[in-house]
């Protein structure tokens, strides 16, 4: 299996538990890695033949901009599932993060895989 990936996308969105959190906007950055087969890409040099990175990255931009999360988890779980669902893409693997979120760490989130490794 091939790896299209995504790396370090940046959205300003409204996330967290706290009641300071619902009233400002805080970055998330998507780490992404998504199972497909480039090789009918490669030998044809046709966008159309693979898995366009900048159509995903678009997607979840809108997404997660519009989204009102409380946790990380959920928020991960629901990129997750329209990367598989509208994407095609049968196995994934998502870091999401919240920078700068707890003082002294310089990022805290979540590390989820779904689907099946072909
Ligand atoms: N496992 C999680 N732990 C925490 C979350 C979360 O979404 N998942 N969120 C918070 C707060 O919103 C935090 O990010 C603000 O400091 C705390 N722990």
């Amino acid at each position: 299996m091939d790896i299209v990936y995504i790396r370090e996308l940046q959205v300003e969105t409204v996330i967290g538990i706290y009641d300071w959190e619902r009233e400002i906007r805080q970055t998330v950055s998507l780490d992404l890695e998504m199972g497909t087969d480039i090789r009918a890409a490669a030998a044809t040099e046709n966008i159309e033949n693979t898995l366009n990175y900048k159509s995903v990255s678009k997607r979840l931009i809108a997404f997660i901009a519009e989204s009102e999360f409380l946790l990380v988890e959920t928020m991960a779980e629901e990129i997750a599932q329209i990367v598989m669902e509208e994407f095609n893409v049968p196995w994934l693997r998502l870091r999401l993060s919240k920078p700068g979120a707890v003082r002294g760490a310089k990022d805290v989130g979540v590390l989820i895989e779904r689907g099946v490794k072909g």
